[in-house]
């Protein structure tokens, strides 16, 4: 499945290794304002070379609006958004052709397609997610004239939550061959109530699918989350009085619905699987192996995650909003 949505819908193509990664996205109202420096700041955010903390691969990610926009303004055609790869350095990955690693997608790949890319992992990539960015950037820039705005944050890194602690932990897993991972949190100002679709559609389904689809994500909370299952209804209960919500342990979400408060989601992000401390694994005769991954890798990709984390929350509400709008009209909802 190559395309999310359904309202707002986002088709991302291309490799890590091949010529260019871009996405097309259909579905976008006319009349919104969107020039390639209205999405490059987000991509500037996302790439990797930045800091010794993450991948050395040195992508300047310089998005081009190929089509579906007219003097500045979306026409409601398809935009078609593309970055090349540059710094591909495909040689890293010649020992990887037959053998697979442990906790990356190689296995699966293999067992789905009978065939893979292996040359950075091709589409299963981290560097996919360039494409979700450039499709969330245009979402972000429908949605701003509605008052909704989103940002997200590492909160923790291997148990630790103070910045210069978090940076020790990379830190220390990197310079001993292995990885971390972390949490994250994301939240949506400005969202009305009324987003999501019932029965089978609910806006809390939606979000931790998207979040779920990104990799490395195991695991998806929205407000009080797994801690919600150690309370006592009186606790998690949201009071409801004339000025509106007293609390936001539903973290801006009922019954599948926004509540028209913040929604708050956390995702926890896995260790990087692609480490030189020495693993067990097979090659694809299922011959026994012993495998240390070189390369450029992220040694924590938490903080990587961050600008896509919002980007695909955007999409999300972007889709909702789209689908709200055959109800209700879009002014009922702005
Ligand atoms: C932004 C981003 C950067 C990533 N960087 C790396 C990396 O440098 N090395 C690596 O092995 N995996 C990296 N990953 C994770 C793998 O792509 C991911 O673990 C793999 O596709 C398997 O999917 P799963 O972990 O969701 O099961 C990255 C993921 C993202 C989203
Ligand atoms: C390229 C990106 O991240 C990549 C994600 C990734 C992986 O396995 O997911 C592995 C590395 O790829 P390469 O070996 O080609 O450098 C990362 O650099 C990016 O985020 O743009």
């Amino acid at each position: 499945m190559n395309t999310f949505g359904r309202n707002f819908r986002s088709t991302t193509f291309g490799e890590s290794h091949g010529k260019a990664v871009g996405v097309v996205v259909d579905g976008c109202p006319p009349g919104v304002a969107l020039a390639e420096a209205d999405i490059q700041p987000y991509l500037d955010r996302r790439r990797p070379g930045k800091s010794p903390l993450e991948s050395g691969r040195q992508e300047a990610d310089r998005v081009e609006i190929l089509s579906g926009t007219f003097e500045g303004k979306t026409t409601g055609a398809p935009i078609a958004l593309v970055v090349s790869n540059r710094d591909v350095r495909s040689g890293d990955y010649d020992a990887l052709r037959d053998v697979f690693r442990p906790g990356h997608a190689d296995y699966t790949w293999q067992a789905k397609y009978g065939l893979r890319d292996h040359r950075g992992g091709g589409r299963s990539s981290g560097r996919e997610t360039l494409a979700r960015v450039a499709a969330g950037a245009v979402a972000i820039r429908c949605l701003a004239p509605y008052g909704i705005s989103i940002r997200g944050k590492v909160v923790e890194i291997h148990g630790a939550t103070e910045p210069a602690a978090m940076e020790e932990e990379i830190i220390a897993a990197r310079d001993a061959g292995d990885s971390v991972g972390g949490i994250v949190e994301v939240r949506a100002v400005g969202c009305p109530a009324g987003l999501g679709d019932p029965v089978f559609g609910k806006l809390d389904a939606a979000i931790a699918g998207a979040m779920m689809g990104i990799g490395a994500v195991k695991g998806v909370e929205i407000g009080e989350g797994f801690a919600a299952a150690r309370l006592f209804g009186s606790e998690m209960n949201d009071p409801i009085g004339e000025a509106g919500f007293a609390s936001n342990h539903a973290g801006g979400v009922l019954g599948g619905i926004s509540t028209g408060q913040e929604i708050v989601v956390r995702l926890a992000v896995k260790p990087t699987p692609s480490i030189r401390r020495v693993q067990q694994t097979i090659d694809i005769a299922g011959e026994e192996q012993e495998i240390s991954v070189g390369g450029r890798h992220d040694p924590c990709i938490a903080p990587r995650i961050v600008p896509v984390a919002e980007c695909m929350l955007a999409l999300v509400i972007m889709d909702a909003m789209l689908e709200q709008a055959k109800y209700r009209g879009l002014g009922a909802t702005g």
